[in-house]
């Protein structure tokens, strides 16, 4: 169903949901985001995780310094910084936070569902609705790492299951609250995000745009497919897909891009997260393409996301050409490497760097 055209001029992207870690690891890849994208919102799940307007500030010149010691000006990569909710978030760093220029979303995570989501959120009504009143009336965003803790759940429901069991009664009691879920993986998510009346959005990862669960067991297990919200059956990619490239200002780009060591990927209990900030926009043209509507591709990840974040369009501009771009098998960083989504695999567009 792909088209014949050969070349495609987007608005500069934004990444609404990126991991660029700290230390070494952050100097290694922060220079693949600022290559394709003009901003992106940088996720709070560090160690320890960043909880305050203080440490936001401190991390985001941990960033600049980065970006510049890569010989990139502050002016062609915006961190967007977040902060991490607690079950201990005051009302005071919530207005500081929106006050504030540098923070632009609050996470939760709830207690272990995923990477460094140790001190998260335990009990999200019974202990934060102070701090949630307080970014209702600021209109600063929730982001939400969607999924139930409950080890009875199936792992492949915790999405659905955290919409009945979370979303709605959040959305009840805040219903102006600017939600955002995060890295949408099932049907379920794509219908509530659809249909729910208040300001809710959601960003979609490339990997669940082109991807099932059997990416995860192609052949013997594949440690680089794994992430959380891990991969679901083709039903769910197919609504994703579906959601992305539909008339809905809903549904915004963010990679989800979470890079972890080539050794704690290739491990008896390998972390979860992709890596996919090198090749993050010629993955999403291949998956716009592969259903005939890379004309949707530019609300998708340059207009929608700006729109709920109240933010301006990038003046910018991004092309993309349709010639084969292989995924190199690893990558150095930190002092060890990365493996890529899709790595020694060749992908059908490339983006164009002047
Ligand atoms: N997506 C992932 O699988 N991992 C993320 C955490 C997250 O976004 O849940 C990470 O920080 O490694
Ligand atoms: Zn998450
Ligand atoms: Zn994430």
């Amino acid at each position: 169903m792909s088209s014949d055209i050969s070349t495609l001029t987007i608005t500069r992207p934004d990444d609404w949901h990126l991991h660029l870690r700290d230390g070494e690891m952050l100097q290694s890849v922060v220079a693949d985001s600022a290559r394709q994208f003009a901003r992106a919102i940088v996720m709070p799940n560090l160690t320890p995780p960043v909880t305050t307007v203080a440490a936001a500030h401190a991390y985001r010149e941990r960033i600049l310094q980065a970006l510049a010691a890569n010989g990139i000006s502050g002016d062609a990569f915006q961190p967007l910084m977040t902060l991490y909710l607690t079950d201990n978030t005051s009302p005071d760093e919530i207005n500081r936070a929106a006050d504030s220029d540098v923070v632009f979303g609050v996470k939760l995570y709830p207690a272990g569902a995923t990477t460094n989501s140790d001190a998260g959120v335990t009990d999200l009504l019974g202990h934060c609705t102070k701090a949630l009143e307080a970014m209702q009336d600021k209109g600063l965003p929730l982001l939400v790492h969607g999924e139930v803790t409950d080890p009875s759940v199936d792992i492949f429901d915790r999405e659905a299951v955290f919409i009945d069991r979370v979303m709605i009664p959040l959305r009840k009691a805040f219903p102006q609250l600017k939600v955002v879920f995060e890295h949408l993986t099932t049907q379920q998510g794509v219908e509530y995000v659809r249909d729910a009346e208040g300001p809710v959005g959601a960003t979609i990862t490339a990997h669940h745009l082109l991807y099932n669960r059997n990416a995860l067991f192609r052949g013997g297990m594949r440690p680089h497919w794994y992430c959380l919200p891990v991969l679901k059956r083709e039903q769910h990619r197919l609504a994703l897909l579906q959601a992305a490239t539909s008339q809905s200002n809903r549904f915004f780009l963010g990679t989800d891009s979470a890079p972890h060591a080539r050794g704690l990927k290739e491990n008896a209990c390998g972390c979860a997260g992709c890596y996919t900030a090198l090749h993050a926009m010629e993955l999403y043209a291949m998956a716009f393409d592969s259903v005939g509507k890379l004309d949707r591709l530019q609300a998708f990840a340059s207009e929608n996301g700006p729109a709920f974040y109240g933010l301006p369009q990038n003046k910018g501009t991004l092309t993309l050409r349709r010639e084969g771009f292989t995924v190199p098998e690893a990558l150095p960083a930190a002092g060890t490497s990365l493996v890529p989504l899709a790595a020694g695999e060749s992908l059908p567009w490339s983006v164009v760097y002047g």
